[in-house]
């Protein structure tokens, strides 16, 4: 029974293999099939290396057989030349083949590459949040790379390979029946080896791909983290660690290769079974004068040549075992559809007053764990609504949901008298500005970073910005003012300074609607002075979303709302709230304590 259930197992496993070989040779075919006339010149060519590989032989057998016992001089040279002729060409062949296959290969592994990469930027956050950053890198490059393998001039050689091989079986066969069968003999156990060892040597290279993720992983984390590492002095542990997956890694890597490397060998001691039969009944029939010497030298030429299909069999076996691990690796992002997406129809939001409702809003990260459930909500328009509440209590799952970062399972967001899952997402993002705390800056001047929402901003529009921000004048302080380069995310720039210029970019979109994370939390007095000044200047005319954990940024909201557990406990003003003795008071004191109550603390 457990026998038959593994049987199963295994033909599925073999069905899926050739599946997901299928759909590689067709992917790759897509890529391709435009560049057809570069792979018809491609073909020419290596049909003429073909031809030219069968002449050789030939030549030097007519100058043994013919022109050495007839002492014909001039031919002599005249084959001689034509032996030379044929190198050159062939030189010239090979040349033109692999150069061809690079750029049909390069060109299908950019547009691969490309599809790609725009296919992970529009997956949504649940996707990211599966999968790591590292390993994402590692199906992008390395994967991809491998992928280019198989469109090179290698595969195409085999080709000529092939027909070399079956010229001279042909020859063989027109020539001496026995002798072809004799040498054909080793192609059984030749097929059934590489059978035996094509699905091991796949699955120990999926496995390096795998460790090799996992160090990209680990490289990521480190070197984003590496402020954290130090202040924790944990160097040695890191190390360790990494260590312990670099070893993983050169453990894999020699089991993989000791399955390549045994192949090969194999494939070659075959290959000497062969040779060496031939040889023995080519003598034998020399001896008996059934054959000439020359018949032998060519016939030994032959030999080698019918290696070579056969070595580049071998070695293309393990190229498209590698190449199936990275393309499955690579169909898993590819296969992946986005949850959040424009449906059919979607239309482009209008511009919009900015007034957001939740209606019956039900909505998980996982299934089974709901956030929120039932959950009603109104943003007015142009209005300040705070969202305050303990930690893991929700408030960024709204914001993220506003954002369609994530939509929601059950019920609706309305934006105006829009769903927002019936408008496209673009349209809906570019009348959206967020300001978080953890504020991205990406490599490039100040300039570029401010106009990142809005690369056309003109200079003026700019420097209108960064004062609105209250950033204008440390940035003018820079010797290079916006031209400043700014390093891997803002080292250069003081939190608050991030903070000014993140701001700065929303005033630049001008956005309806306004979300702040936490935008002033972890900055002292002085910097959450000039950033609440930035903010009051660029909330009025919005319909701004505040979360905040300071109430005192909050005092001013129009509406706060108190969340705990996904579900609103309290609503209503500053002064409503106090004068309600609930939820809010409690937080508010907590953070601005009185008297009495500091000595209840205490
Ligand atoms: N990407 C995610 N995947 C799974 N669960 C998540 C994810 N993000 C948040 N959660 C969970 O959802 C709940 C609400 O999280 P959320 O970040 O919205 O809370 P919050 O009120 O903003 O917290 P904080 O004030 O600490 O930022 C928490 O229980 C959290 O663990």
């Amino acid at each position: 029974m457990k026998q038959t259930r593994q049987s199963g197992d295994q033909q599925q496993s073999r069905e899926q293999h050739f599946i997901s070989l299928r759909m590689m040779f067709k992917e790759m075919f897509l890529h391709t099939r435009t560049q057809w006339v570069l792979l018809m010149l491609g073909a020419v060519t290596v049909i003429a290396i073909s031809i030219l590989e069968f002449m050789i032989p030939q030549l030097t057998k007519e100058i043994i057989d013919q022109i050495i016992p007839e002492k014909r001089y001039n031919a002599l040279l005249e084959t001689g030349g034509l032996i030379l002729l044929a190198a050159l060409l062939l030189g010239i062949f090979n040349f033109s083949s692999s150069y061809v296959m690079t750029i049909v290969s390069q060109k299908a592994i950019l547009q691969l590459r490309n599809k790609l990469h725009k296919h992970t930027l529009s997956l949504d956050l649940k996707f990211f949040d599966r999968n790591r950053t590292g390993d994402l890198m590692a199906r992008l490059t390395s994967d991809v790379n491998q992928l280019q393998e198989l469109v090179s001039a290698d595969s195409l050689s085999l080709i000529a390979d092939v027909i070399t091989f079956a010229a001279i079986v042909g020859y063989l066969l027109y020539t001496d029946w026995q002798l072809a069968l004799i040498t054909l003999i080793t192609l059984p156990f030749l097929f059934i080896t590489s059978r035996y060892f094509s699905q091991r040597i796949k699955s120990a290279y999926r496995a390096v791909r795998h460790i090799s993720a996992q160090i990209n992983n680990s490289l990521q984390d480190t070197l984003s983290g590496i402020r954290m590492i130090k202040s924790f002095a944990s160097e040695d542990a890191e190390a360790k660690q990494f260590e312990a997956l670099s070893e993983q890694h050169r453990i894999a890597t020699v089991s993989a290769s000791r399955l390549s490397a045994t192949f090969s060998p194999i494939i070659d001691w075959l290959n000497y079974v062969g040779m060496t039969s031939v040889l023995l009944f080519g003598a034998w029939e020399v001896m008996h004068g059934n054959m000439s010497v020359g018949d032998i030298v060519a016939y030994l030429a032959y030999l080698r040549l019918l290696q070579a299909p056969i070595r580049s069999f071998s070695r293309m076996i393990t190229k498209v075992q590698q190449s199936a691990a990275a393309f499955e690796r690579i169909q898993e992002v590819l296969a992946t559809v986005p949850e959040v997406y424009d449906k059919e129809g979607a239309i482009v939001l209008p511009p919009v007053k900015g007034q957001i409702v939740f209606d019956d809003v039900e909505f998980a990260y996982e299934e089974g764990h709901p956030i929120l459930q039932n959950f009603q909500l109104r943003l007015p328009c142009n209005q300040t609504t705070a969202l305050v509440g303990s930690s893991g209590s929700g408030k960024s799952t709204i914001a993220y949901l506003i954002a369609r970062l994530y939509d929601v399972q059950r019920g609706d967001i309305f934006i105006d008298s829009y769903p927002l899952t019936e408008v496209t997402v673009k349209s809906l993002r570019q009348q959206m500005g967020i300001v978080s705390q953890d504020v991205i800056l990406l490599n490039g001047t100040i300039r570029e970073n401010i106009a990142y929402g809005r690369p056309q901003a003109t200079d003026d529009e700019i420097i209108a910005a960064a004062h609105a921000a209250n950033a204008h004048e440390f940035i003018s302080a820079f010797p290079m003012g916006y031209d400043t380069p700014i390093g891997e995310r803002g080292v250069k720039l003081s939190g608050g300074q991030k903070q000014r210029l993140s701001i700065a970019r929303a005033f630049l979109t001008n956005p309806r609607i306004l979300i702040l994370d936490e935008a002033t939390a972890a900055l002292d007095t002085e910097s959450e002075q000039r950033i609440q000044h930035a903010l009051s200047e660029l909330l009025p005319g919005r319909t701004c979303l505040v979360i905040a954990h300071r109430l005192s940024t909050i005092q001013n909201a129009d509406q706060i709302v108190v969340l705990e557990h996904g579900e609103i406990v309290e609503l209503g003003n500053h002064e409503n709230l106090l004068r309600r003795n609930g939820r809010y008071k409690e937080l508010y004191e907590m953070q601005f304590p009185t008297k009495s109550n500091f000595e209840q603390i205490l």
